[in-house]
């Protein structure tokens, strides 16, 4: 028997009773989204300034995507890579166009996004660069955040997201992040390095931009070391912080480029991996795939949510629009005592709260933000995101500073 919902009450005390506690959601019950908008259970209207952490870039149940979405669902939803269909190809060459690279290795998940890069980085390290078997290493940065699987945990520094999980999958040194110095000492220091795994700008870590002109420098290193620069643009990419990719701003190639989220709008999981023939030929059938990995439903759909943000020129918005949320906050944080500072790129943002890392502050302005109409969540501790998808308009942004701005204005602690 399927339970119908009439309140947020009852969602969520089948949530408590039946799910597993792994995340600890904002006290808010959503049952419908359209453009910037979520309504919930009992039909209040919120902006959604989370955009579901960048899987969101074209606004909700995007019309065209779902078009594409309903369509293909009634035609060939999945075939399994034992067979062909007629849209793999087709999508393999229009996301190798899309983004200037000679192959794609598609996949569901961010995280599976994530350990494919590896494991193809690994074997590009054995086979081409001649690394002795099983004494690889990459390097990835402090406070990274790649995924919640096994692996990827093994290389954070989040005790939360690792702790009780081992043992840990070895091969992995970490480094500070926006350290070039850091990155070539070990690049000097350490035989067998594969690669750098990097986020170009740290999303889970609270939007952490690095200098200008870092991963200039990043791709200099790595081809200066003859080791590969593996851009993870999962939550930075598909236009969020002005560009199509945020590697775009500084016109650098990563010899690996990890993408997920927002390449499907948000409608289907979708992941893929990008790289040129030298790196990508390393895989050979029957090392490496998923069940779902490149479906006709998912290729379809990406394809149409791509297209959406190129036609309905989303870079440029979160370009325009990003500048002028930060300049807005900017007057609150010389104004307000509660807010430190505004950082970010594009229309990916967030507000550092001025209080200790462990408060609760940042939590109850986001719970006084959800009153006002407007969704948020803090990253970490004092740090609050601020990422609509990039469809908001000039006005909605505007209204949404406002309520930003009383939001804060008001709060007591
Ligand atoms: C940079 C980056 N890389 C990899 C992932 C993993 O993607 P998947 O979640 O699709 O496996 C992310 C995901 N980013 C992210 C951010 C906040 C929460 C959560 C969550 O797991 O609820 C995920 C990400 O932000």
């Amino acid at each position: 028997m399927i339970e119908s919902i009439t309140s947020s009450k009852q969602a969520i005390d089948l949530e408590n009773k039946y799910g597993a506690h792994n995340y600890h959601p904002l006290p808010v019950v959503l049952s419908k989204g359209e453009g910037v908008y979520m309504w919930d259970v009992e039909g209040k209207k919120y902006y959604d300034f989370l955009s579901s952490y960048s899987a969101v870039n074209q606004g909700h149940c995007h019309p065209r995507i779902m078009e594409t979405l309903v369509e293909q669902a009634g035609t060939l939803t999945l075939t399994s890579r034992a067979f062909h269909n007629d849209v793999l190809g087709p999508f393999e060459k229009f996301l190798s166009e899309y983004f200037g690279y000679d192959k794609v290795l598609p996949m569901n998940t961010g995280a599976e996004g994530v350990e494919t890069a590896i494991k193809i980085a690994r074997k590009w390290g054995y086979e081409k660069k001649g690394i002795p078997e099983n004494q690889g290493t990459i390097i990835v940065a402090e406070n990274n955040f790649h995924g919640r699987t096994t692996t990827v945990i093994s290389f954070s520094n989040d005790e939360n997201a690792r702790k009780n999980f081992g043992p840990y999958t070895p091969g992995f040194i970490s480094i500070p992040y926006d350290d070039t110095e850091a990155l070539e000492e070990v690049l000097k220091t350490h035989d067998n390095i594969i690669g750098y795994l990097v986020e170009p700008i740290q999303g889970e870590a609270g939007v952490y931009v690095p200098k200008d002109g870092y991963l200039k420098e990043v791709s200099r290193i790595c081809k200066k070391h003859g080791v590969l620069f593996i851009a993870d643009e999962i939550q930075t990419g598909i236009a969020r912080t002005g560009k199509i990719l945020a590697c775009d701003h500084e016109e650098v190639k990563p010899d690996m480029l990890i993408l997920g989220k927002a390449i499907s709008g948000g409608f289907y999981p979708v992941s893929a991996v990008l790289a040129d023939d030298k790196i990508m030929e390393v895989i050979l059938p029957g090392q490496h795939g998923s069940t779902f990995g490149g479906n006709p439903l998912g290729a379809k759909v990406a394809m149409t949510a791509l297209n959406v943000v190129k036609d309905e020129r989303l870079a440029e918005n979160a370009e325009k629009l990003g500048e002028l949320f930060r300049a807005r906050i900017q007057k609150l944080v010389d104004k307000s005592p509660f807010v430190k500072l505004v950082r970010g790129k594009g229309l990916l943002n967030a507000v550092v709260i001025n209080d200790s890392e462990d408060s609760e502050t940042a939590w109850n302005i986001c719970l006084a933000l959800k009153e006002n109409g407007l969704l948020a969540k803090p990253t970490h501790g004092n740090i609050i995101r601020f990422a609509p998808p990039l469809v908001i308009t000039e006005e909605q942004i505007h209204e949404c500073c406002d309520i930003i701005e009383k939001t804060i204005s008001e709060f007591k602690h």
